[in-house]
């Protein structure tokens, strides 16, 4: 898997979706399907990405019993994406089942899977206040990357800033999937723990979805983002 952006295609409809991709002659780049379309969807708009060339992140962060999460991912194998998710809180037995799901389907082909650490919209008062863990963030997402990594999975989402602690904790090898990016001057929204590209030395891969999908010139905002995510790999790799 080479490093990329994935585009977040948070849109209403698989038309919208298209003819965004189609407009800005985003032709073949990475897109990430998350349960807004894929509920409205279904596979069918699954399979006319995969027809188009794009690769797939698709993002439903499975979470429910073992039993449950192991049938669904089985569904979900044979689409063939290249990646997709469970939420790590759901525990090392249900992480298994999802890999299982994956494997006893497509055996070592399957989709890499990924678990998600901490949601970026998670701040640390929301962290200890809401959801009573009093742990910093930094330590909550490296332990629940560890506990993917121990379950088998292939590697995890969190926000840039725990990127090289889960690299440092888990190996080069083992994946960070960033979320929450923002070019310089872009809202918020409802992210809490953003970066630019230029501060995602450690993420394999990034999404981006309103900074790119509401720009008024989405194709260049892509590729100033990797522009300015290139420009730091490479003065931090070579
Ligand atoms: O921790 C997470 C996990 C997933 N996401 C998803 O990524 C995109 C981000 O969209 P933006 O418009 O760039 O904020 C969105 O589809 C989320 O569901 C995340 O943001 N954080």
């Amino acid at each position: 898997m080479k490093s990329s952006i994935y585009i977040a295609l948070d849109f209403e409809t698989k038309d919208e979706a298209l003819d965004f991709l189609n407009q800005n002659e985003l032709h073949e780049v990475p897109v990430k399907v998350g349960m807004q379309l894929f509920y409205k969807e279904g596979p069918s708009f699954i399979q006319s990405l995969k027809e188009k060339g794009h690769p797939i992140f698709l993002d439903l962060k499975l979470h429910d019993i073992p039993n449950t999460v192991y049938h669904a991912m089985k569904s979900l194998a044979s689409l063939e994406v290249d990646l997709v998710n469970v939420h790590a809180s759901g525990g090392l037995e249900m992480m298994k089942a999802a890999k299982e799901g994956l494997e006893d389907t497509c055996g070592k082909q399957a989709s890499k899977l990924i678990a998600v650490t901490q949601l970026t919209s998670t701040s640390e008062e929301v962290l200890s206040n809401e959801l009573l863990i009093n742990q910093p963030m930094d330590q909550v997402v490296r332990s629940y990357a560890q506990m993917a990594q121990k379950a088998g999975l292939d590697g995890v989402v969190s926000s840039v800033w725990e990127a090289q602690l889960i690299k440092e904790s888990c190996g080069e090898s083992f994946v960070t999937v960033t979320p929450g990016i923002r070019l310089i001057n872009d809202a918020t929204q409802d992210q809490k723990r953003i970066a630019t590209p230029e501060q995602a030395s450690h993420s394999d891969f990034l999404v981006m979805g309103r900074s790119i999908t509401t720009s008024r010139n989405p194709k260049k905002a892509y590729e100033q983002a990797l522009k300015e995510w290139k420009h730091e790999y490479r003065q931090t790799t070579h």
